[in-house]
């Protein structure tokens, strides 16, 4: 009874536009699976102590008596065996869906909203997550490690990377070039690693246009444009004219939120809080039926 409710509610409630066409056959035909020579036959009650089952013999199938022990009194692995058989063939143990598709998560925002400090903490909180370092031809700055804060290459070398088409997306910045090699990406994504890629606005614009909807874009915003402002003045790395520039390319940043996925306001204050949102973007987006696919 509890079965052909189940069912039922099943069938009645096909609401959901990503299910919708599928043809309910079986309580799990949505699920793509072969739920155990599903037949959607009842016992006339569970609580009886034997059912008719079904069983293959030459081909056709016939209902055997299978003895299934009182539930409240049966040893669950004699419960679990008697179910088995009175079903007709062994539980399987495969998962019923196979691993979420590795992501590529775009992490944009105005300058000084925090996306470093955000991704910094994502990387020290999360695993699977790789963060592709980029490619650039400037030089290298005292402190800075090759490999790990960028990868230096001159410029004839960044451009032949261009040429042959190794770059998923590249900028001229300030008379250096800088660019996000594709097969670090792929590597990455073959271990089963999530993507992270950092980009100021534009660059979300170029790898929309790249990747559609096969990434995910995170658009990072202050609460307000004052927050915003004192966030600045107290990193200390502008100067007033860079201040004036950041704060006033901002203001015309923020209109492009609209071309985004998520917005995550990272608050003052609130780190930890923009940080588990972020995750709970990453996992919502790991439960989506009809998963993003990557092809670069
Ligand atoms: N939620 C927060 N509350 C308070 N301070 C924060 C918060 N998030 C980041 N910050 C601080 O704000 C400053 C700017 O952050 P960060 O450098 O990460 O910004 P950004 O978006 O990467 O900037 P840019 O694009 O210019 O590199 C840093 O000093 C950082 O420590």
């Amino acid at each position: 009874m509890l079965c052909r409710r189940f069912y039922t509610i099943f069938v009645r409630t096909n609401t959901y536009p990503s299910i919708k066409h599928h043809k309910f056959t079986t309580p799990f035909a949505f699920l793509d699976v072969k739920p155990l020579n599903f037949k959607p036959y009842v016992p006339n009650s569970l609580t009886q102590k034997s059912v008719s089952s079904i069983c293959s013999m030459s081909g056709s199938r016939r209902p055997v008596s299978v003895p299934i022990p009182d539930v409240e009194k049966a040893d669950k692995l004699e419960l679990y065996r008697a179910l088995e058989s009175s079903l007709g063939t062994p539980f399987s143990s495969q998962p019923f869906l196979p691993n979420p598709s590795p992501l590529i998560i775009v992490i944009s925002g105005p300058s000084g909203v925090g996306k470093d400090a955000v991704i910094k903490r994502l990387r020290q909180v999360r695993q699977n997550l790789h963060f592709v370092v980029t490619a650039t031809s400037r030089d290298m700055r005292p402190g800075e490690i090759d490999g790990k804060d960028y990868f230096f290459v001159s410029k004839d070398e960044f451009l032949r990377m261009v040429e042959r088409n190794e770059l998923l997306e590249y900028a001229l910045v300030y008379g250096d070039y800088k660019g996000i090699p594709k097969q670090q990406i792929r590597d990455y994504m073959a271990q089963g690693c999530d993507i992270v890629l950092r980009v100021d606005i534009q660059g979300a614009e170029t790898l929309r246009r790249i990747l559609g909807n096969s990434a995910v874009f995170v658009f990072l915003v202050a609460e307000s444009e004052s927050a915003l402002v004192q966030r600045l003045i107290g990193r200390k790395t502008e100067t007033k004219e860079t201040l004036l520039v950041r704060i006033a390319t901002a203001r015309e940043e923020v209109k492009h939120v609209k071309r985004f996925d998520y917005v995550v306001v990272n608050a003052e204050g609130e780190l930890e809080n923009s940080v588990k949102l972020v995750e709970s973007i990453i996992d919502a987006e790991k439960a989506k039926v009809q998963q993003r696919r990557v092809n670069i």
